[in-house]
């Protein structure tokens, strides 16, 4: 067997004008353009490059985007109050708070006082209880991503097993939320599972999202699974993923690629949750 390597490409470039249709729809009906606020504090390699690819698809789409820059020192407080501003700012329509945070800034405390209309990546409390709870909300973007694909390449989610590695906040426990909305048998696993690759070898769908490069090799993957592989992580200012793509193409069917594949949607989806509105 040989994987088909998904290529983000074409889905990407339909969704870039999808979403400019939308931000001239909003330009017309608001007689301004959508806003989306970022806020990046210290300066985690990742995060640098979404944020930068934010503002440069939000100039191509045409929304206008705001960053705000902290050091890694800033204080709590601050980063409270900023949000509190933004969120109370008529024409602020999507903030997003990038992550990891420093220590000392408790994502508790700085999501709690984010209107939930306004939190596109669904960090906050409100978002998030209604994602657990089958409501309309924003889920992370990258969960939406995953969906997304999976839909796109026509592969089939309801009665699969679904095994989730990783179970962060915005990666693995929103996409295992998701996965079992749309009816598959989900399993998470994480970095205190006990035989991981025997559990990893009885997936059908299975997604990583671990930041840790090279976790999956082609023993953990049972022949003919579908393969998304959602880790970021920058090596020596590359980005590359949880997957040894190498082994597991000859093992997958299908393997979404770092970079090239979940990656560069991600964004885009998270500028369509700020021109769309929860789902
Ligand atoms: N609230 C929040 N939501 C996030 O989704 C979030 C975040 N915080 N903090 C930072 C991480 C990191 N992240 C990336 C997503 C895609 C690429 C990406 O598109 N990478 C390209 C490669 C880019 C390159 O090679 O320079 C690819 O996979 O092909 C990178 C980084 C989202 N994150």
């Amino acid at each position: 067997m040989s994987a088909t390597i998904f290529d983000s490409r074409p889905l990407a470039a339909r969704m870039m004008a999808e979403l400019q249709q939308e931000a001239a729809e909003f330009r017309k009906q608001h007689r301004r353009s959508a806003r989306l606020a970022q806020i990046i504090i210290g300066r985690d390699p990742a995060a640098e490059v979404y944020s930068r690819q934010l503002v440069r698809s939000c100039r191509r789409i045409g929304l206008s985007c705001v960053t705000l820059a902290y050091p890694f020192e800033v204080e709590e407080e601050e980063i409270r109050s900023e949000v509190a501003t933004l969120s109370e700012a008529p024409t602020t329509d999507g903030i997003v708070l990038l992550l990891p945070l420093p220590d000392h800034i408790r994502q508790r405390v700085v999501t709690e006082i984010l209107r939930p209309e306004k939190d596109v990546d669904g960090l906050g409390p409100r978002n998030a209880g209604n994602l657990l709870l089958g409501f309309p909300s924003f889920i992370p973007s990258t969960a939406d991503v995953v969906l997304t694909v999976l839909r796109e390449a026509g592969i089939r989610v309801a009665g699969q097993h679904a095994v989730i590695v990783g179970r962060s906040n915005i990666g693995g426990k929103p996409i295992a939320l998701t996965l079992m909305r749309e009816d598959a048998t989900v399993t998470i696993c994480h970095s205190q599972t006990r035989d991981l690759a025997e559990i990893t070898r009885s997936a059908d769908i299975l997604v990583v999202s671990t930041g840790k490069p090279g976790l999956i090799t082609a023993e953990m993957v049972k022949p003919g699974a579908v393969v998304l592989d959602a880790g970021i992580t920058t090596v020596d200012g590359k980005v590359v993923g949880d997957v040894d793509s190498e082994s597991v193409a000859r093992v997958a069917s299908f393997l979404t690629p770092v970079p090239g594949g979940l990656g560069p949607l991600t964004h885009l989806m998270l500028i369509r949750h700020t021109l769309l509105g929860p789902q």
